[in-house]
């Protein structure tokens, strides 16, 4: 989905340095109303520096940020905000209802406790000290603060990091509601299925620059990756050797290949093993694009 909105957030050309790293290098991106923007990358690619401008916790050195119109990080700006780190900072001993009442009187219209607690599972957990709480139940807290002020813009760096399968998918079913609601979000993420289920949106970082960005099926669209799966007797140590293969796996009598592109990859199946049946080919998922767009440059298929 295009947007022509006025972005809810914008990094224009921002750039970020550490010392002698340059965390960011002229990123643009920018979130647009009521969608979720994912943004992928590798360890270190830049993401929570993103996020860290955004919400003005870090200075840009370069380029300009722009929250709501406004520079980020201000106190009007920070009301309608919410974020779940990686770092949470949240003080040990406080209970639960008590962390949650606290962030909740900094918002002008905070969510209900109630609803707080329904949106991130928090059932039992209201009297309970933050510190004494599993990693897990950690995070679900740090969503329910992330939430509870009704955010418009909603930065969520890698929420779902610990979190068992039921609560995983309790937070996607959350953050569904919080954008039927209107919010914007912008989500960094390692689990590629859950960009794909929840983003309208993706941007890979690699290495502090934009690689690629737009919608998920223009990111997939973008790498000529193929998964080809076809019964065929030929060594896959030999297919392996062959260029554009990216992997091969036996299973059976079937041989499962990631290539880029698939083309010539066939021809040559076909050369081979004039006798190759059940040819299956499909396009990338968005995990197959990813590590397309982010591996090195392949040798060029014959
Ligand atoms: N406070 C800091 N001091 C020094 N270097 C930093 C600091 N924060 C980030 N960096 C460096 O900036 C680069 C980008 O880091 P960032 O945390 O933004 O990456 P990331 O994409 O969020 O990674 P991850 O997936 O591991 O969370 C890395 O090389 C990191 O080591």
């Amino acid at each position: 989905m295009e947007s022509t909105s006025t972005p809810v957030a914008q990094l224009a050309g921002a750039g970020k340095r550490f010392g002698a790293t340059r965390a960011l290098h002229g990123l643009d991106l920018a979130l647009h109303p009521g969608q979720v923007t994912a943004l992928l990358g590798a360890n270190g690619a830049g993401k929570s520096t993103a996020v860290g401008l955004l919400l003005g916790l870090l200075a840009a050195d370069a380029g300009k940020v722009r929250v709501f119109g406004q520079a980020p990080g201000t106190p009007t700006v920070r009301r309608r905000c919410g974020a779940m780190l990686q770092s949470a900072g949240i003080p040990e001993r406080l209970r639960v209802g008590e962390l949650l009442a606290l962030v909740r009187a900094g918002y002008p219209a905070p969510r209900s406790v109630a609803d707080c607690v329904a949106l991130a599972g928090l059932d039992g957990l209201l009297a309970r000290r933050y510190g004494a709480l599993s990693g897990g139940q950690q995070r679900r807290v740090q969503f329910a603060l992330a939430i509870c002020g009704r955010p418009r813009l909603l930065c969520l760096d890698e929420p779902t990091t610990g979190l068992d399968i039921d609560a995983r998918q309790r937070l996607w079913t959350a953050v569904r509601e919080l954008v039927a609601e209107g919010s914007t979000v912008l989500l960094t993420t390692h689990y590629l299925e859950e960009a794909e289920a929840l983003s309208d949106r993706v941007a890979v970082l690699d290495d502090g620059r934009l690689i690629a960005e737009g919608g998920i099926d223009e990111i997939r669209a973008r790498v000529a990756v193929r998964r080809i799966r076809c019964v065929c007797p030929l060594p896959a140590e030999t297919v392996a050797q062959w260029p554009g293969v990216l992997e091969v796996v036996r299973e059976g009598e079937a041989l499962r290949i990631l290539a880029e592109p698939a083309e010539p990859l066939v021809r040559r199946l076909l050369e081979r093993d004039p006798g190759l049946r059940e040819l299956e080919i499909r396009r990338a998922g968005l995990a197959d694009a990813f590590l397309a767009l982010t591996r090195p440059a392949l040798p060029e298929a014959a």
